[in-house]
């Protein structure tokens, strides 16, 4: 669905040349929820004008939709935009026209006619949750609203991908966990393509597929969401799996543990998907006579499925500590012995 190989994008600025996106290839499948990660500064946004050719890249090639955009003309270009949509943090609403004519905006450019218009805005007002505040003014909507307004806007025209940049970072929490079922529930019912970018790792486990990790301008990591999150490779991305799991703990807590833990054997248990829902604990206690306590435990759930750790300390006969680690092994648990007192 989108291609690019090899792009850049360098700024000549008075401090000098600024590569603000450097050597990107990637490739986003149709229908997919695909994530890019970065501290500020990192490039996405930079990589998403690139996206919606509102920037084009120094060198490099981007497909999107089978129609390579880096050397299309500028009417070609406006066809594209329809095709291609996108929402802000900040919504980008027009604070002078009712929620109805915002959303009717695109399609007027669009040259849709009134009678039309005025149907497809009462279908968007239904899909993004607005029924009957078609009157209302943006400043008289929530935060939550105004995105939703700025959803129903994007989705005018019936593009097939939706840029989402930073779309939730302006929401609290609560609000946030709305916006992001409401974009899963667009993306399941249309089939629509969704790019976002963001600097908050529970989004990208929320709701993406993929995703990839930017730095200096760099994707350096990219891949499956619970992959990236059972293994991060690159320090960046360990920095933002931690965000929200502890299960990469720095050596000094598992040193910490041992020494709160002296007895018996410190076991880490690694969970990843269907194992997570399996009854492993209770199984353990009812079939080795073992004191097993738990020291340490996180699951986290993303949208291909759950993973997450759990330290055990297990004490008592030698043979029945090895027989229970046998066991876990077997029921295709991940597994490994912090200690080997
Ligand atoms: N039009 C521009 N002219 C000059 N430099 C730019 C321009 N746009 C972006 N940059 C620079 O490119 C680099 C990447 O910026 P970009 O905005 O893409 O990063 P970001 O990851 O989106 O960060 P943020 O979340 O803070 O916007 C930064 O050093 C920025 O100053």
């Amino acid at each position: 669905m989108i291609s690019l190989k090899e792009v850049s994008k360098r700024f000549i600025t008075k401090q000098g040349e600024i590569v603000a996106v450097d050597n990107v290839n990637l490739d986003i499948q149709r229908g997919e929820i695909f994530g890019i990660i970065g501290y500020s500064g990192a490039g996405k946004s930079t990589l998403i004008r690139l996206l919606n050719g509102l920037e084009k890249p120094s060198v490099g090639q981007i497909v999107v939709n089978g129609q390579e955009i880096t050397s299309i003309n500028e009417e070609k270009l406006r066809g594209f935009r329809q095709k291609v949509s996108m929402i802000f943090q900040h919504f980008n609403l027009l604070w002078s026209r009712t929620v109805a004519e915002n959303i009717a905006f695109p399609l007027e450019i669009a040259g849709v006619p009134k009678d039309k218009r005025k149907a497809r805005v009462e279908e968007l007002l239904n899909l993004v949750g607005l029924e009957g505040r078609g009157d209302s003014y943006p400043s008289q909507l929530s935060g939550g609203q105004k995105q939703r307004v700025g959803i129903a806007r994007a989705l005018a025209n019936g593009p097939e991908v939706l840029l989402c940049d930073e779309a939730t970072s302006a929401l609290d929490p609560e609000t946030t966990d709305s916006i992001l079922d409401l974009l899963v529930s667009i993306n399941e019912k249309l089939g629509l393509t969704i790019v976002l970018i963001t600097h908050e790792m529970q989004v990208i486990q929320k709701i993406c597929n993929r995703v990839a990790v930017m730095e200096n301008g760099q994707v350096v990591e990219e891949g499956d969401v619970l992959e990236v999150f059972q293994k991060p490779q690159q320090a960046i991305t360990k920095r933002f799996v931690s965000q929200i799991s502890d299960s990469n703990q720095p050596v000094q807590t598992i040193q910490k543990l041992v020494q709160l833990y002296p007895n018996g054997k410190l076991v880490k248990l690694v969970f990843v998907g269907e194992t997570t829902e399996q009854p492993i604990l209770s199984r353990l206690i009812k079939q080795f006579d073992l004191e097993v306590n738990i020291v340490q435990g996180n699951i986290s759930h993303t949208k291909s499925g759950a993973f997450g750790t759990l330290i055990l300390q297990i004490d008592g006969n030698d043979q029945a500590v090895e027989d229970a680690i046998q066991f876990i092994h077997s029921q295709k648990v991940n597994t490994e012995v912090i200690n080997n007192d």
